[in-house]
């Protein structure tokens, strides 16, 4: 037998099953050996004494009265006796199980798993072992047609066949060693059926660190690829220039902008391909960054684009790349542009007219050509697709890539998602700006508090945000409680604020309109959906309003409190919640302890899990079988360095364990 052949060679592997198991995922004996328990159940027998009140645990005793059942209710009933553990008689009670009576059998041993009340000295239980030789037992994700004991006797048979004797190590040696991991054969063997705890420990130890390892080794891989195979573009930009256009800015870049931007230019004098991620947290002067690099691409004769998430925010970059450099032809491209103001875009982009261009996704569509594209930046690039690489080299255009985040990303994300990627990270807010107060409040403190208190600051000329209510999934839902929240506000202040609201079913140009007036302080107070939470930047605006607050997560609420803080007048955020979880409170109280992006995303992912931060699908982040990238994080780290020794050393390229690895990894031609 293979481990490659069909689980239906197995003995009492029918048509039925065969199907049942391919809805797990399970269709060769190798994929059943590999088909690993979620979690194990500690089934061992406790001494009464060494039980703490509420776990969930075994006992074993012998029955000392006979099983007893009442019947309460219509349908309801408890089934009790007491058991006697050395000197201890404990009480056991199991509810609407009477067909357990016949299990218990005065004088005889049994052995009980439930859960422990220790001032009665009683266990609620939840079923009767049969047997407790081995008190570990793994618990498999199972499905109707499935059950845990055929899966399990079914690994069982494969094992029995010898087939746990063809599975093949793939770490090399010198790993195993290193890090004392024990072999695969005996590993995966160990994941089903682990004589104790300990033997589970090393198995999972073991599985863990190949999984890792193997994903950090195909990023290496790819990185190498990447760098050998594409002839990237040599920029060569004016550094007088560069540095004159500095120089000009009314303020100084922090070290950070400055380190950042020197990483990314020096990419882009290099021949290879720039594969970049510009991190930083709210507001610490990303797009300052960007528009420099931008500008650099263009003293070299190179067109750059700019690409971002939301027609809003590439109207706003058009117009600060417009004041930054009046010397160049600056455009903006979205989908919701009049054609012949389009046609007129397309066309100078094609001749070379149009240097610097920004805009949606509009900006990589078919009918989009450039002449000579040097640089492209895309902002909140995780809303992107990963493909935008592709689609480039598709037009028969090869420009070098950056992408920006303004989410924090945890240092552990970033390595697993961008193992492939050098980052660059701004760490440091620019001078003068003043930590933003954040406050909790409840619902019945926004009237007689906190609006009195917006009314004074709007007199004194402050900029106020009102974020309304989120429904998720409902846009109908979202404009009404806008519209709501707009007239409440607009019956509070009357004549002595303008308001005005924004949301996202409103048109382009519409939006467009308000947010300059909101800029221009046409308007005092501006009510809005979401639609402004990212990239926004209207530095006078110093307060901002969210309301339900725990609704949010803590990434977005960063960002919405972002909008604020953005110049150097001191700047408050207030979150109008009661929330009613736990994790809503949590968050709320998060929210007013830390500013720091990077804090707030770390206590995200622990609340939340990567999947639903990223997106797990779009962000690339695979999801791992037997490693959990938050917890096994020292595991990954050390899985990376070991990777990265492995591509670095040129003297293993001759060695048969690495020959094994890239056979393993289906990259044979690295170094073709
Ligand atoms: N070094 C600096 N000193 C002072 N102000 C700066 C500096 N760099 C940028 N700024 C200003 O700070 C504000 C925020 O900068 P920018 O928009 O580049 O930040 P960002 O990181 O892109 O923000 P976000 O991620 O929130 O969109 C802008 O008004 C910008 O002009």
């Amino acid at each position: 037998m293979k481990l490659t052949d069909s689980i239906q060679f197995l003995k009492g592997v029918g048509p039925k099953s065969v199907a049942r198991y391919q809805g797990l995922g399970i269709f060769t004996v190798q994929d059943l050996l590999l088909y690993f328990p979620f979690r194990y159940d500690d089934f061992a027998a406790k001494s009464v004494f060494e039980l703490i009140d509420g776990e969930k645990t075994t006992i074993v005793g012998r029955v000392v009265t006979p099983a007893n059942v009442s019947y309460y209710g219509a349908r309801r009933n408890r089934l009790t006796f007491k058991i006697k553990q050395g000197e201890a008689v404990v009480s056991v009670s199991f509810f609407n199980q009477p067909y357990l009576q016949d299990k218990v059998v005065m004088d005889a041993e049994i052995a009980i798993y439930g859960k422990w009340d220790a001032k009665k000295l009683s266990i609620t239980g939840m079923k009767i072992l049969g047997q407790v030789e081995n008190g570990f037992q793994p618990v498999y994700h199972v499905m109707q047609g499935v059950k845990q004991s055929s899966l399990v006797a079914l690994i069982q048979t494969a094992f029995d066949n010898g087939c746990g004797e063809l599975i093949e190590e793939n770490l090399p040696d010198f790993l195993l060693q290193k890090y004392r991991l024990v072999a695969r054969k005996i590993a995966v063997h160990a994941m089903h059926f682990p004589v104790d705890e300990e033997a589970h420990r090393q198995a999972l130890r073991r599985m863990k660190f190949e999984e890792l390892f193997y994903f950090q080794l195909k990023l290496q891989a790819l990185r190498l690829k990447e760098k050998a195979v594409t002839q990237g573009l040599v920029i060569k930009f004016d550094d007088k220039k560069v540095a004159e256009k500095i120089s000009e800015l009314p303020y100084h870049l922090t070290k950070a902008q400055e380190s950042s931007l020197g990483e990314i230019l020096a990419d882009m004098a290099s021949p290879y391909h720039m594969n970049r991620l510009l991190q930083g947290d709210v507001g610490s002067g990303k797009t300052a960054v960007a528009s420099l690099a931008m500008y650099a691409a263009v003293t070299a004769g190179f067109q750059a684009a700019l690409m971002v998430p939301t027609e809003i925010l590439a109207n706003q970059h058009f117009e600060s790349l417009q004041q930054l450099f009046p010397e160049l032809r600056v455009a903006v491209l979205t989908s919701g542009m009049k054609v012949a103001e389009r046609r007129e875009v397309l066309g100078c982009l094609e001749n070379g007219e149009v240097q610097m261009i920004t805009g949606t996704h509009a900006l990589i569509q078919e009918a989009v050509n450039y002449q000579r594209l040097g640089l492209v930046i895309t902002d909140e690039q995780h809303r992107f697709g990963v493909n935008q690489r592709k689609i480039f080299r598709e037009k028969g255009q090869n420009p070098d890539v950056l992408m920006m985040t303004a989410t924090p990303i945890p240092r552990t994300l970033a390595i697993t998602a961008f193992g492939d990627m050098d980052v660059s990270v701004i760490d440091e807010l620019p001078a003068g700006r003043q930590p933003i107060t954040t406050r909790w409040v409840k619902h019945e403190q926004l009237m007689p508090q906190i609006l009195p208190w917006v009314a004074d600051e709007v007199v004194k000329g402050a900029q106020v945000y009102f974020i309304s209510p989120l429904i998720e999934e409902s846009e109908v839902m979202d404009l009404k409680n806008a519209t709501e929240l707009f007239g409440e506000l607009q019956d509070f202040f009357g004549l002595s604020a303008q308001i005005a609201l924004l949301h996202g079913k409103m048109k382009n140009a519409e939006k467009d309109q308000i947010m300059a007036d909101f800029k221009a302080k046409k308007y005092d107070v501006l009510v809005s959906t979401t639609v402004i939470e990212v990239g926004v930047n209207v530095p006078n605006a110093t307060i901002m309003v969210i309301m339900d607050a725990d609704r949010f997560g803590l990434s977005q609420l960063h960002q919405l409190r972002g909008r604020v803080g953005r110049g150097e007048k001191k700047s408050y955020t207030i979150l109008v919640a009661n929330p009613k979880s736990d994790t809503g409170k949590r968050r709320m109280q998060i929210m007013t302890e830390t500013q720091n992006g990077f804090v707030l995303a770390e206590e995200d992912l622990k609340m939340r899990g990567s999947g639903e931060i990223f997106g797990t699908r779009q962000s690339g982040i695979p999801e791992f079988s037997v490693a959990d990238i938050v917890n096994d994080y020292p595991i990954l780290e050390v899985a990376r360095q070991e990777a990265v020794a492995i591509f670095a050393d040129e003297y293993l390229g001759d060695r048969a364990e690495f020959q094994m690895i890239l056979a393993n990894l289906g990259v044979v031609d690295i170094y073709d």
